[in-house]
């Protein structure tokens, strides 16, 4: 299914729909999207409220950004109250833990008309990936329930994770929908996330999950174009004239000029 302002957003910020202070926070932040998380950031004696919280926030709108919330996992004791809450509530858009097939994103569309976007965070998930981005808006990488489900010692980097993120990027964009990199889970150093976002992007992805205020400047500028790549389009758009060419010591050829105006127009957004 297409959203299509899911295809400019560069920040997802995950924050646990329990914790008011940070519902508040993420009101004055430039996340493109807030996902509210039912999921596992909440305690299980506190789902209930998280859950009442989160429609709460929706309800009262979110200064005009994207807002999701992230449902517990099918099979989970909150599943079936998470549905009867999030049918009849505002969250635009609606993010899936752990999905593994087509069908439970095809049934969840359907039980919650609005669009949903499959977490790839299993095994099977990334094996299913190809099938299940027929069906969904958006796939994201869950990078720590991955690690763990591949058995990546802690702490080895993510090496490990390259093919399944990867797979992930190439089922996105054989549907046409975004994709976005799992969360860095260093809160206290962003020459580490610097590094994850430029290999996310570099793997194709169209933005990053989050999970604090301090990493969403970073991201979002990672993730747009830069002054120079921008500066560069207008230059390459100016000079081309149709079929391959020179262009300051590369060639290039139409694919180029539309891949240079998807820049400028994401830059422009
Ligand atoms: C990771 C944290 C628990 C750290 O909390 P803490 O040390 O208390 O944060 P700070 O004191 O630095 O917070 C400073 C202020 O910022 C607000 N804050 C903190 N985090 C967020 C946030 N994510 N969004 C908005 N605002 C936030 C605090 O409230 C403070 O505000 P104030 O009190 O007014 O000064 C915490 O950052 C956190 O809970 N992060 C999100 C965790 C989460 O949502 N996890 C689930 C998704 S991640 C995941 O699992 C993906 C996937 O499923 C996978 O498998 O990989
Ligand atoms: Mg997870």
């Amino acid at each position: 299914m297409n959203h299509a302002a899911l295809h400019f957003v560069r920040s997802l910020l995950f924050l646990p729909a329990s914790n008011s202070r940070a519902i508040e926070k993420a009101r004055s932040l430039s996340a493109d999207l807030v996902v509210l998380d039912l999921e596992d950031a909440v305690k299980p004696e506190d789902k209930a409220s998280a859950r009442r919280a989160a429609i709460e926030a929706v309800s009262q709108g979110f200064e005009g950004r994207l807002v999701a919330i992230r449902m517990n996992a099918l099979g989970s004791p909150w599943f079936g109250e998470d549905v009867v809450a999030l049918r009849h509530c505002k969250a635009s858009l609606v993010v899936m833990p752990k999905i593994e097939t087509r069908k439970q994103i095809h049934d969840a569309d359907r039980l919650l008309s609005r669009p949903v976007l499959a977490m790839v965070e299993t095994p099977a998930g990334v094996l299913a990936a190809a099938e299940i981005a027929h069906d969904a808006a958006a796939l994201v990488a869950g990078v720590n329930d991955l690690s763990a489900g591949l058995r990546i010692p802690a702490g080895s980097g993510r090496a490990g994770l390259a093919h399944s993120l990867q797979a992930i990027v190439l089922a996105a964009r054989a549907q046409g929908i975004p994709a976005f990199d799992g969360v860095c889970n260093a809160l206290d150093d962003l020459d580490v996330l610097e590094a994850e976002c430029r290999e996310g992007r570099s793997y194709g992805f169209d933005g990053k999950s989050l999970i604090h205020p301090s990493q969403v400047e970073t991201t979002n500028r990672l993730f747009g174009p830069s002054e120079e790549e921008i500066a560069e389009a207008e230059r390459l758009i100016a000079a081309a004239s149709g079929g391959a060419e020179r262009f300051e010591g590369r060639m290039i050829e139409a694919l180029h000029v539309e891949q240079a105006e998807a820049l400028l127009a994401r830059a422009h957004r």
